[in-house]
């Protein structure tokens, strides 16, 4: 008898992989042609709301998108899904590269999962607008947590600015919170302002250093410790331990220079080993605590509305500085009036009022 495989038997073999026999080449082609197609607004909440990441993603993509074509598509699908958003707690990450950002959101992921938490992992990569390439994206990172049916990582587009990347992370959160998110981590590198576009859109704020060698306190750069609810001393194992105990002391006493903070929490220094998963359930349940004391003294909520407040006023200023620089009037005037300022021949203040002049005319 011959060995051939037959049409009837239950599986064939395409490029080395078995198929379902149900996979002839036509339904192949008509799936094909179903990815084509996009799916309509409706499709895409629906399929969010019924907690399908398939549809965060390709909604997410077109949230991306920079195809002004895909921007009303995008904005109807977050107008639904915002009734649904909301009930989370909204954590920012950051860190020096190396500190271990990835291993101990893959250690905290884990264990938030473990708990039954769903956990979604954002980045905000300012190097994307520098470098087309991503600090954050490029890596196998988080290999665990990535198999986490309870856990979704999508790392940042690459935008033309840091303003549209933290944008799209904003509109990006609200669907991952209606795909029933619970836990949301926000994670950027601790290189540039990109810690302040983070800050403005998370409940707590979390800062992960090193205990390095030397004075610590000379590393710190104010404005971010004093963004911090919290640092935690990351790498305390081995001979680092000692050290990283000492780190926290110093840092404890730093963070007492600062004046009270508006949510009347005090930040927190605690130290863990993300590798060896040491303190990171201490991480967890001081973040509980943030959010609990916070709902009370209802700081949580109007904190919440404030942000709101700040997104859409920086949404304006974005637009119309768009709007001004892609102006055809603009950008045919605006060299000779930068050569005029630059030698003093007209002041920049009437410089700018001219320009202006011309995005109403
Ligand atoms: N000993 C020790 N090593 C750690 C710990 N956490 C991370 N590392 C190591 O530190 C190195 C950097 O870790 P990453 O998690 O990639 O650090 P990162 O901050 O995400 O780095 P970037 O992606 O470059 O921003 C890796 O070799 C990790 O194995 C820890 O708790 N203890």
């Amino acid at each position: 008898m011959s060995s051939k495989p037959t049409h009837t038997s239950a599986l064939h073999e395409k490029d080395g992989v078995s198929q379902p026999d149900s996979l002839n080449k036509s339904s192949i082609a008509s799936i094909k042609k179903n990815r084509r197609k996009q799916p309509s607004v409706d499709e895409l909440v629906t399929g969010i709301l019924n907690q399908d990441k398939v549809a965060l993603s390709r909604a997410i993509t077109l949230v991306e998108s920079k195809n002004t074509k895909h921007l009303e598509k995008a904005t109807a699908i977050i107008e639904k899904c915002l009734p649904h958003a909301n009930k989370s707690i909204r954590i920012g990450i950051t860190g020096v590269p190396g500190v271990g950002k990835s291993t101990f959101i893959e250690a905290f992921g884990k264990h938030l999962t473990s708990l039954g938490k769903k956990v979604a992992v954002l980045a905000v990569d300012p190097s994307s607008s520098i470098s087309s390439g991503s600090i954050l994206g490029d890596k196998t990172r988080m290999e665990e947590l990535v198999k986490d049916e309870n856990a979704f990582i999508r790392p940042s587009a690459s935008g033309d600015s840091l303003g549209g990347v933290a944008r799209k992370t904003r509109e990006t959160i609200i669907l991952c919170e209606a795909c029933g998110f619970d836990t949301i981590i926000i994670e950027t590198v601790g290189v540039g302002q990109s810690e302040t576009a983070v800050h403005s859109m998370v409940d707590f704020f979390l800062l992960l250093k090193l205990a390095g060698a030397g004075d610590e306190l000379q590393g710190i750069k104010r404005g971010i410790i004093e963004m911090a609810d919290a640092i935690v001393i990351n790498k305390a194992d081995g001979d680092n331990v000692k050290r990283a105990q000492m780190a926290r002391t110093e840092f404890k006493r730093a963070l007492h220079l600062y004046p009270q903070k508006a949510s009347e929490w005090q930040p927190k220094v605690v130290t863990a080993s993300a590798l060896q998963k040491n303190g990171i359930d201490d991480v967890w349940q001081m973040i509980s605590a943030f959010r609990e004391s916070t709902k009370n003294n209802g700081y949580f909520e109007n904190h919440r509305k404030q942000q709101n407040r700040f997104w859409l006023l920086q949404t304006i200023e974005e637009r119309l500085k768009h709007n001004f620089y892609t102006n055809e009037k603009v950008k045919n005037v605006l060299g000779d009036y930068l050569n005029a300022t630059e030698n003093s021949m007209i002041s920049p203040f009437h410089a700018a009022q001219q320009l202006l002049k011309l995005l109403n005319s």
